[in-house]
């Protein structure tokens, strides 16, 4: 361990969770469920005020002492000889208890806000704890923060007094909007009011507005915009505090880390305050984020407060918002922001998920010896903000964040919860950074998949089949009657699919909607897809202001065509069935066509981003597009000679891969239903085209009757079999299109032709769909035959 770390880790061999009650000098060594030992200082480190600090300190090549006292101490203490006894003897008591100092180890890096072990001189004394109230605790726990804050009445009563005179004004002021029915008239002065308050009460009260924020279920719209505008716009706390910090928590003087560290932060945050350093060790560019002092205190007594408001409220039926769960609902997050190495790590499962498949997307690496529960140092990302870069590529690069938070919601199910605009950078060489990674969701497989299900049957319209995935993805209760929500859902979509289909849905507009349905009916917006509402409103938001006409399902469209085509999980393969087929079961080309066209883009799409580099299922897809951009001679009608060749499509690239054996089955069964609905001559032509060359054979044995010749048997074409040859001529139109193969023909459906022209020399059909066709020709003509001679 570096000689500079506090002599107790050196004795303990582990970092160990250090922890101290904020008004006292204590300091408490503690598990989470139990204080082993507690190590008091005294007096009190003193810290140089800002005023007395100098600002040669913070200076990118300045030298810096710490701020923290060096001076011996008076009062009672003991001698470091005897902590190092007491050292040796929690050490071996964590030897003989394995899972203790598993644990320890476990929450290494979670250190206390005063750095009374920095200095070797210092005096300490031991003392045992046992009062579970001494701690605050770092996972959330409510009975924890109670059992804390309910030891300090004084400290609450102060907190409570504050908050009643900054906002006790506002209160008044809002009942009486209520009392004279002037809510709506003096909505947008008071939601600005609203938002002043919020940020001058401090962390807490800035996070939980901004977690509002995107609750259209609880706040106004107008509201709602006021406390988006909360996004960390907060004074900075001073330079030597956060080099003191970084000291502290890294076990080193800072200018031991980084060469350089910029003199003041380039941005201040609620919770953070970040540099711009040079790493000594490589000379690499980073951002350190140094978390505020006190951060943990000063929101939990808030959060104590709120909750115990929120209990009493629950005495209300009337009041039919529940303080309590949403409080704990978002202190749960909370509290894992606080927590930087989990950060740093969320961060980097992120960039590894992305590296694979969306190499335009830059997430900054972590340096994990360099990071600390309260220090995080990560590369330092180059660029402006996405949302006020005036760069002509900015289009593009939503469309690459659409990709991207898309992949996490419905693909790898961990979601960047945080993409306000100050975290989404266009870097020089036009890539999107995606900073911040405090605040990530987990989504389920259920929830994954339920949402793709949804927009299958949204696709089709299938309200009754929208209400249930609605309770499965938590926005319905289980149990509630669902036959008065049906109509007041239908008729929302009804609406938001008006003009253009589910591709011009206004995602805004609609989360609004549902919103407002939340006020009258058993139906909540469930925090995780505020969140997702959150982050397509910030992509929205950037890409209207240079393209008006920007619909993000039509965006999105293309990755859900991708993932219905590609993944081979039963849910999925059920929606892209139910996609094509609808409920009745009857085959839709015109869907079938706008998957593949979908996919087409998609695959356009992430070529032109990821160039040459793309690897992964992306890759394997691009590849699958090179493959079919194979040359095949050109078979005209009227010149069937004349040979040249055609590019071909990524969608038939697709079909004739591996991958595209599920979606293959549909095209063969309503290729076959459609070569079954021609003529008979026109059947023996094809099976013969095919290389069944048993197939005239096998007509020449039904017997000739009267003037009818079996090749000249023309079974009547039924208007299912119109459809049928329609539904065929339209996808070898799609398939073909760009080819010199002509599908259409003004005397209505040519499929024979087209069959007998294409099918052939497509290279790859005759390795793996030739087979596949020909035996389910064979026993259809075989029975067709049977059918139209016998029956
Ligand atoms: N790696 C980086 N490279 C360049 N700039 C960065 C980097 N990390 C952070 N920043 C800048 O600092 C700002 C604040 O950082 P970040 O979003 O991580 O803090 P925060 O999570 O909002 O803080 P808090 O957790 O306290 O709310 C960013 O908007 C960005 O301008």
């Amino acid at each position: 361990m570096d000689a500079a770390a506090p002599p107790w880790l050196v004795y303990c061999g582990v970092d160990p969770v250090r922890f101290s009650s904020p008004r006292s000098n204590r300091v408490s060594i503690r598990t989470r469920t139990r204080p082993v030992l507690a190590v008091a200082t005294d007096p009190k480190p003193t810290r140089k005020t800002p005023s007395q600090s100098s600002p040669s300190n913070n200076n990118v090549n300045g030298s810096s002492k710490s701020s923290l006292s060096k001076k011996s101490v008076n009062g009672v203490s003991t001698r470091m000889g005897d902590v190092s006894q007491e050292i040796k003897r929690v050490r071996a008591q964590m030897e003989e208890n394995e899972d203790l100092a598993i644990l320890m180890r476990g929450l290494r890096g979670q250190n206390l806000r005063d750095s009374q072990f920095a200095d070797d001189n210092i005096q300490l004394r031991l003392v045992e704890v046992d009062e579970s109230s001494e701690f605050l605790p770092l996972a959330y726990d409510p009975a924890s923060i109670s059992a804390y804050w309910g030891k300090r009445p004084h400290a609450v009563a102060t907190r409570i007094i504050q908050l009643l005179s900054v906002a006790g004004g506002f209160l008044s002021r809002l009942a009486m909007d209520v009392v004279n029915k002037k809510v709506k008239e003096n909505e947008v002065a008071r939601a600005i009011e609203l938002r002043e308050i919020v940020t001058s009460l401090g962390p807490a009260y800035i996070k939980l507005g901004q977690a509002l924020s995107i609750r259209p279920d609880i706040l106004s719209p107008v509201a709602m915009m006021e406390l988006q505008k909360l996004c960390d716009k907060v004074p900075s706390f001073p330079d030597d505090i956060a080099m003191a910090l970084i000291e502290e928590e890294l076990g080193q003087p800072w200018q031991e880390i980084y060469s350089e560290l910029s003199s003041s932060p380039i941005a201040a945050a609620s919770l953070g305050q970040v540099y711009k350093g040079r790493l000594k060790e490589n000379g690499d560019l980073v951002a350190v984020k140094v978390q505020r002092p006190f951060v943990l205190e000063t929101v939990t007594v808030d959060l104590f407060i709120i909750r115990n408001l929120g209990l009493v409220l629950r005495k209300f039926p009337q009041i039919s918002i529940d303080v309590v769960g949403l409080v704990d609902e978002w202190a749960a997050r909370f509290f894992e922001e606080l927590d930087y190495i989990n950060e740093g790590e969320n961060g980097q499962l992120f960039s590894e998920m992305m590296r694979k498949d969306l190499p335009q997307v830059v997430i900054p690496r972590t340096y994990q010896k360099y990071t600390s529960r309260k220090v995080l140092t990560t590369e330092w990302i180059e660029g402006e903000k996405l949302s006020q870069s005036t760069e002509s590529d900015v289009g593009e690069l939503v469309n690459v964040g659409v990709i991207c938070y898309l992949k996490q919601l419905l693909d790898t199910g961990f979601f960047h919860a945080d993409p306000h605009p100050g975290n989404l950078i266009r870097t020089p060489d036009g890539k999107l950074a995606i900073l911040d990674f405090g605040l990530v969701t987990k989504l389920t497989d259920d929830q994954k998949y339920g949402m793709i299900e949804a927009i299958a049957h949204l696709i089709h319209r299938d309200y009754p089949e929208i209400v249930k995935d609605f309770v499965k993805l938590d926005f319905i209760p289980e149990g509630v009657n669902l036959e008065p929500i049906l109509p007041v859902l239908a008729k929302v979509f009804d609406q938001a699919l008006e003009g253009g289909g589910a591709k011009n849905i206004n995602f805004q507009d609609l989360a609004s909607d549902l919103a407002q349905i939340t006020f009258d009916y058993p139906f909540r917006i469930p925090p995780y897809f505020a969140l997702i509402i959150r982050a397509i409103g910030v992509l929205e938001g950037i890409a209207l202001v240079g393209n008006p006409d920007f619909a993000i399902v039509d965006e999105a469209y293309p990755y859900i065509a991708q993932r219905l085509l590609t993944d081979e999980s039963p849910r999925l393969r059920n929606a892209l069935r139910y996609t094509i087929y609808g409920k009745s079961g009857v085959f839709d080309a015109e869907r079938f066509i706008d998957v593949m066209q979908a996919f087409e883009n998609f695959i356009t799409a992430a070529k032109s981003g990821g160039g040459e580099n793309l690897n992964g299922d992306m890759a394997e897809l691009g590849l699958l597009q090179r493959q079919a951009d194979i040359s095949f001679p050109r078979f005209l009608p009227s010149e069937s000679q004349s040979k040249q060749p055609v590019q071909t499509r990524a969608a038939l690239g697709f079909l004739l891969s591996e991958k595209g054996n599920f979606f293959r089955e549909f095209l063969l069964d309503e290729i076959v239903k459609g070569i079954d609905a021609l003529s008979r001559e026109q059947l023996v032509q094809i099976m013969s085209v095919l290389g069944v060359r048993n197939a005239a054979p096998v007509f020449s044995l039904v017997p000739t009757v009267g003037p009818f010749k079996p090749a000249g048997l023309l079974p009547s074409i039924t208007e299912e079999d119109r459809v049928i040859l329609n539904n065929v001529q339209k996808i070898l139109e799609f398939l073909t299109a760009g080819s010199a193969i002509s599908t259409s023909s003004s005397q209505g459906v040519n499929v024979a032709q087209v069959i007998q022209e294409l099918l052939p020399v497509l290279p790859g059909i005759s390795a793996r769909v030739l087979p596949e066709l020909i035996s389910r020709l064979s026993s259809r003509v075989l029975a067709r035959l049977i059918r139209d001679t016998f029956l």
